[in-house]
């Protein structure tokens, strides 16, 4: 049977950043495939999966939970049809994880593939936010998860890491918790955790209660210098495009690219080694489209 896992967490939790570890983790002679499922109209996370050898495919514009379900299905059975051991799904940040239940009552599929683990990714950072605006997503995904990996815990107190522990246990009481600096989580502990935390029943509503934010994703052969970006990040921070909850992208910059990355209100800008096109995808609410696009194009 093929190990299906999914790496689920809100909009720039840290999905991409774990599949990374992950994929430096696990033994290379396993034939793992990637679904990215990425609620923008493009897609950003192939740019940055550049570990090579994997294969990956994309399902962008929407959520394959509700809109992109029939396309996510035929995807899965197309893959099943390989010779392949493990599928590794990273879901949209707004995706509802009871939902998948769904898709494996499809006998084409539970026959040939079973949910192995279920991990989400919990931003630190913007946990108190997130928990509080997004609750409907967040909860579902934390219910629902076999295990809880904390990122971004060195930009807080270890007392506050501690806080965020104690809410992640009350609402799931089985998970395994992992709350530390992921620099310092070893290979081994990984593979414990993909492999020895087996998903439990998820539950949830079967219907999710919509998905309505707003999207924007350009492709664009804009340069722009590294003070430019910055101050085009810093206008989002103070709300001139609208409510953004997330932002990133890759853009040329003289001789190279820029990768930036944005959530809730904090955003980081450093050089991308490995790209070779420039692209801009933004999620939120009220978004000013037209400005914001004229920034990037
Ligand atoms: N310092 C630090 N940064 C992190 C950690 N986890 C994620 N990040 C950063 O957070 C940003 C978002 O990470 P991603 O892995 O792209 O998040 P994601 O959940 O895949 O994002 P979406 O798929 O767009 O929802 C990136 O800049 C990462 O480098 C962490 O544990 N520590």
């Amino acid at each position: 049977m093929v190990k299906f896992d999914i790496i689920s967490g809100f909009l720039g939790a840290g999905k991409t950043t774990f599949i990374k570890k992950i994929l430096n983790s696990v033994n290379r002679h396993e034939k793992i495939v990637i679904i990215e499922n990425e609620f923008g109209e493009v897609s950003v996370d192939r740019e940055f999966l550049e570990i090579e050898g994997y294969e990956i495919y994309e399902l962008s514009n929407g959520c394959v939970c509700c809109k992109l379900k029939g396309d996510f299905l035929l995807t899965l059975k197309q893959i099943l049809n390989q010779k392949v051991d493990r599928i590794i799904f990273e879901p949209s940040g707004i995706f509802i994880l009871s939902e998948i239940t769904d898709l494996f009552k499809d006998f084409e599929i539970s026959s040939k593939c079973f949910i192995n683990t279920v991990i989400t990714v919990v931003d630190a950072e913007n946990f108190s936010e997130q928990i509080q605006s997004y609750s409907y997503f967040f909860k579902s995904q934390i219910i629902n998860a076999s295990t809880l990996v904390v990122s971004k815990t060195k930009f807080l107190k270890p007392k506050e890491v501690d806080l965020i522990k104690k809410e992640l246990r009350a609402l799931n009481n089985t998970a395994m918790i992992l709350a530390k600096d992921w620099a310092e989580i070893y290979p081994q502990e990984i593979l414990d955790l993909i492999d020895n935390n087996p998903a439990r029943t998820l539950y949830g509503d079967t219907h999710s209660s919509g998905h309505d934010f707003e999207t924007l994703g350009i492709r664009t052969s804009r340069v722009l210098e590294f003070n430019q970006l910055k101050k085009i990040l810093e206008k989002c921070i103070e709300g001139a495009y609208g409510n953004i909850i997330r932002g990133k992208g890759i853009i040329k910059s003289g001789d190279t690219f820029l990768e930036f990355q944005y959530v809730g209100e904090h955003f980081t800008i450093s050089e991308s080694k490995n790209a070779t096109v420039g692209v801009v995808s933004f999620i939120g609410n009220n978004l000013q489209k037209v400005t914001l696009k004229e920034a990037f194009l």
